[in-house]
Order: structure tokens, then C-alpha cells, then sequence
């Protein structure tokens, strides 16, 4: 049995204590992502841990510091199942330094309110549809503390 690759991904949220709106970020590559919508993050490298790997991802495509708020947990133990080789855990994250900038791997970066058609109805990576159903879920409930 081999082991999935693990991806992490942002919803980044306006505000975590009410969140109204998701950020969401278009691919440029590889071609057959490219313009299609996704959560930014990406590859956890070796020795790092999956919160260490979003952090330094966002910081690198987007510029931004960001505060991790909870996870929003997949039916793996690795989160998401993405492809026969991946899966991907997600945590609601909110900025807490910068304005984010598609600087790396997209060509745009939308805020998309959560109430609104337009979340749905974006192209998004397949595999990423039944975890923007889960985000609208989890944004729904107050967070704990
Ligand atoms: N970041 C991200 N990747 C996703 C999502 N959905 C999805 O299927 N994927 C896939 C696309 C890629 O095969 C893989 C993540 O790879 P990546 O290209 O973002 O990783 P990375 O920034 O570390 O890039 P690299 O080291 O390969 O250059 O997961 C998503 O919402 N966000």
C-alpha cells in the first residue's frame, strides 16, 4: 500500500469569527488544470508539517500571512481524495498580513461570496466540488472557543 501524496489547501475566508466571503484562486498550470478554480497550497515537502507547508505556500503564491482557523476535515485521514496519488487536508484560514496577489500558479484570485451562485457555478478542479460544499458547511457553524 502506498502512501498519498499530501496536498494543503486554503479556504481563505474574510473572517473567521464570520466568514462571508472565499477567496479563490484560478491555475495557470499545469494544462490540464489551467483556468480552472482551486484552494492555493500545495505540495507538503519532506520533514515539514501539513500547517509549516500551507503557511510557506501562501507566502509564496499569494504574499500573504495567514492565521489557520479550523480544519475542515475529509473523509481520509489525509483529507480529500484529489486523484489516484493525492489527497489534500484544508483548514478555514483567514489573513492576518499582506493583500493576497496571485504571484505564483494563478491569473486570479477572487472573492466570492459565500451566499452566492457564483461559488457554485465557477469551474472549479473537480475533485475540489465536494470540499466547497464542506467549506459553505463549515463556515455555517459558529467556530469553537
Ligand atoms: N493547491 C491545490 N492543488 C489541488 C487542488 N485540487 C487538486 O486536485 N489539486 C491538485 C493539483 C496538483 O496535482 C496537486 C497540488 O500540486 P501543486 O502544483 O499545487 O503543488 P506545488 O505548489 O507544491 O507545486 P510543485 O511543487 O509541483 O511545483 O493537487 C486545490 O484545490 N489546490
Amino acid at each position: 500500500m502506498s502512501e498519498l501524496k499530501q496536498v494543503v489547501g486554503a479556504a481563505i475566508v474574510d473572517d473567521l469569527a464570520n466568514p462571508q466571503s472565499l477567496l479563490a484562486a484560478r491555475r495557470t498550470a499545469p494544462e490540464a488544470y489551467a483556468g480552472m478554480w482551486e484552494f492555493p497550497g500545495g505540495k507538503v515537502e519532506p520533514g515539514e508539517t501539513c500547517e509549516a507547508a500551507l503557511h510557506r505556500e501562501l507566502s509564496e503564491e499569494l504574499g500573504v500571512e495567514v492565521a489557520l482557523g479550523a480544519e475542515v476535515t475529509g473523509p481520509l485521514a489525509q483529507g480529500w481524495p484529489l486523484n489516484p496519488k493525492a489527497a489534500m487536508r484544508v483548514w478555514l484560514v483567514e489573513v492576518t498580513a499582506g493583500e493576497p496577489l496571485p504571484l505564483e500558479d494563478h491569473d486570479e484570485l477572487r472573492w466570492v461570496r459565500l451566499d452566492s451562485p457564483e461559488l457554485a457555478e465557477l469551474p472549479w478542479i473537480p475533485a475540489d466540488l465536494p470540499i466547497v460544499t464542506a467549506v459553505l458547511e463549515a463556515a455555517e457553524q459558529p467556530p469553537a472557543g
